[in-house]
């Protein structure tokens, strides 16, 4: 698209031998067409003929496969465009919208309170405070078409600007584009009702993606001999029928010599400067009020981390209790009335009934049995996780291998062991119930070892491993499941909400054409994503700082580390997060494309980064590559921190900061290409 340079020039647009087509399917075919400056333009054609295809590249928002469109409009500011979908955030209340596109346009706030006033008036419209949703589909084309005027443009583009309105308003909205014409804007616009297209200056009856002819609608009237417009368009389309040839005869002799114009020309259409803070200021004020609209999501945002942090400390790193587990006890029936206190080796105790209270206080459920085929049973019927058998003379036998030592017999070595049986089918099931069984054992020796020291200075020592266990030196004694996953669940929860509000976001303007309306009226992407990032970037510091609570203070997580750098990381991770969802919300068709692959990666994610499972125990091929993956060093860096206390200078924090930087300039590199390179997902420029 070029702008004349010659200011003299009667025409105000020139399209000459335009081509456009939607991959295979072509839809614009040699097009020429031209408007007078200070004219109203009447584009007539059936449905599918191009019309809505052709407007579109005249307002830049695409890009011819060949031809050259020309524009006596210098600024983006100089066309007003009304898309045929109203296109409009329709969670808005009126007025809403007008201060959007006004500061779009940079209008003052005088000026747009002073356009709003006339054009409420003019386009009889509803109280300004009404939400856009609760007009009616008339009232919100009216909204449309009122925001195509608010800038007072030069040229105005109007995609059937009169469709389900009632006669009486598309009359005044004529008679007003009639007056609009004389003051000498220019008008193009687009109608079904072919009647209604004889107010004015010229029309363009097109087909196929072709003008059939372009004239003043009387001239043709005339020069066809019909009484209707209609008429001369159905002859003309018999015409083309018959002669598909004969197409560019009906093309005004004077367009003959542009056909030798170069294919293509760029667009020099200025969109002004490339930050505006006024464009700024209207997207950040609209993303506000779209927050104050969707109340529901907002606070879902908000609540949604809290939920998760308290579900996953409810539900994750608890061991689990009541677990039943049989038991088969051969050296005493019942231990109601036996003595299972005191020395072992001075006095007749019963080791099993004291290995039953310890398991017991482990809060297992003990269920007895009077076999070990039975006990077995039981385990296969999946009635309990394992099954105990002590020996008739168990406690005896434990004793002889004390006293004996080395010299014990094989027998007695046997009797004196327990046999234990377990159900292995699910992991932590099985090896929790093991270390509690074997930990139980411990206690028991030491308890019936213990009061011999005083009588007869035996240690219990001497039947415990040889292995002392001190103070940990990182985390606590007893670690939990929920101090490993703590880190790497705030990784990804933060990674993924922004992915979650920022698909949505992107994806409702994308579905509702309102992006592409906006990037027209000269918004850049750069705005759309500095005003987006930086209402996302307040919400995120708000979830990162409630998830810290919840995690650390309320479910009390070990945090040792800097919380400054611990939420530093998280912010980073969570910048990241913001443009993965931008990216998918770009490339995918809708919100359930979007929802799809955000669903995917994060399973993807979760399983790499050492959520579920250490990274150290991956397949060594992953291992090769997992740090790689966007969450897995954040997440380890966030381990360390908190349960290490180490500092931004210890390399583990800082490569996760490293690899978290490194990933959000990737994805906004990807994001950036990607709009290059699909321009006709939206505008740039
Ligand atoms: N994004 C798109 N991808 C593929 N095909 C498209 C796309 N947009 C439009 N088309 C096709 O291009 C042709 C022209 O569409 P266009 O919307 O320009 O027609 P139109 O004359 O404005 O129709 P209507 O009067 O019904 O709005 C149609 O066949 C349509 O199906």
């Amino acid at each position: 698209m070029t702008v004349f340079k010659d200011e003299a020039d009667t025409s105000a647009i020139v399209i000459r031998n335009a081509f456009k087509s939607y991959g295979t399917h072509p839809v614009l075919k040699g097009l020429n067409l031209t408007v007078q400056k200070s004219t109203i333009y009447g584009l007539l054609g059936p449905s599918g003929c191009g019309k809505t295809t052709l407007l579109s590249c005249i307002v830049n928002r695409l890009r011819l496969d060949h031809g050259s469109i020309s524009l006596s409009a210098r600024t983006v500011r100089d066309i007003g465009y009304m898309p045929q979908d109203v296109c409009l955030h329709t969670e808005l209340s009126i007025k809403e919208i007008f201060y959007y596109y006004g500061y779009i346009y940079g209008l003052t706030d005088k000026q747009i309170k002073y356009k709003m006033a006339e054009l409420l008036s003019f386009l009889e419209l509803p109280n300004q405070n009404r939400i856009c949703t609760s007009l009616s589909g008339g009232q919100q084309r009216r909204v449309s078409f009122a925001v195509s005027l608010i800038h007072d443009p030069k040229i105005l583009i109007l995609d059937e600007p009169t469709v389900g309105l009632d006669p009486v308003l598309s009359f005044s909205i004529w008679q007003r584009l009639i007056d609009m014409s004389r003051m000498g804007k220019t008008i193009v616009i687009t109608t079904h009702y072919i009647e209604e297209a004889r107010q004015a200056d010229a029309v363009g009856l097109m087909r196929s993606g072709a003008l059939l002819a372009e004239d003043s609608p009387s001239y043709l009237l005339e020069y066809y001999n019909c009484s209707t417009l209609e008429d001369v368009f159905l002859y003309l389309c018999e015409q083309d029928q018959n002669n598909n040839a004969s197409k560019q005869t009906n093309v005004p002799a004077s367009c003959d010599k542009l056909r030798s114009l170069p294919n293509v020309e760029e667009s020099t259409v200025l969109v002004g400067k490339r930050f505006s803070y006024n464009r700024f200021k209207a997207q950040v004020l609209k993303n506000l009020y779209q927050i104050r609209r969707n109340v529901e999501i907002t606070l879902f945002m908000f609540v949604l981390p809290i939920v998760i942090c308290v579900f996953f400390n409810m539900a994750i790193g608890h061991d689990p209790t009541n677990l039943r587990v049989a038991f088969v006890n051969d050296e005493t029936y019942s231990c109601y009335n036996v003595t299972y206190k005191g020395c072992a080796l001075t006095e007749k105790i019963y080791a099993s009934c004291q290995f039953l209270e310890e398991l017991r206080n482990k809060s297992f459920s003990l269920i007895q049995y009077n076999s070990t085929e039975e006990a077995q049973l039981a385990m296969y019927h999946n009635h309990v996780w394992g099954a105990l058998h002590f020996a008739p003379n168990y406690t005896r036998s434990v004793v002889e291998r004390i006293n004996h030592g080395q010299h014990t017999k094989s027998a007695t070595l046997d009797f004196g062991s327990l046999n234990f049986w377990i159900d292995r089918s699910d992991k932590y099931i099985s090896t929790l119930v093991q270390r509690d069984v074997v930990i139980s054992l411990m206690e028991t020796i030491n308890k019936i070892l213990e009061p011999c020291a005083a009588k007869i200075k035996v240690s219990p020592k001497i039947v415990a491993n040889p292995i002392r266990f001190h103070q940990a030196i990182y985390g606590t004694n007893e670690p939990t499941f929920s101090h490993f996953a703590t880190p790497a669940a705030l990784c990804i929860i933060i990674f993924y909400l922004p992915v979650i509000f920022t698909g949505a976001i992107i994806n409702g303007e994308k579905e509702g054409g309102v992006i592409e309306r906006v990037m027209a009226a000269g918004m850049s992407f750069f705005e759309v994503a500095i005003a987006h990032s930086a209402v996302q970037f307040v919400m995120m510091v708000i979830q990162a700082l409630e998830m810290m609570v919840v995690m650390y203070i309320v479910f009390d997580n070990p945090y040792n580390g800097s919380v400054m750098t611990g939420l530093a990381l998280l912010l980073v991770v969570g910048c990241g997060g913001s443009v993965f969802g931008f990216i998918l919300a770009v490339l995918s068709k809708n919100l359930a494309g979007a929802c799809f692959f955000g669903i995917g990666s994060n399973f993807l994610l979760m399983c790499v980064c050492g959520f579920i499972w250490p990274a150290e125990g991956a397949h060594y091929l992953l291992r090769m590559v997992n740090s790689y993956f966007p969450l897995t060093l954040a997440a380890t860096a966030m381990r360390s921190l908190t349960i290490r206390g180490w500092g931004i200078t210890h390399p583990v924090i800082y490569m996760g900061f490293v690899s978290s930087v490194v990933w959000l300039v990737v994805f906004i590199a990807i994001a950036y290409l990607v709009l290059k390179i699909r321009d006709d997902i939206w505008r740039q420029k």
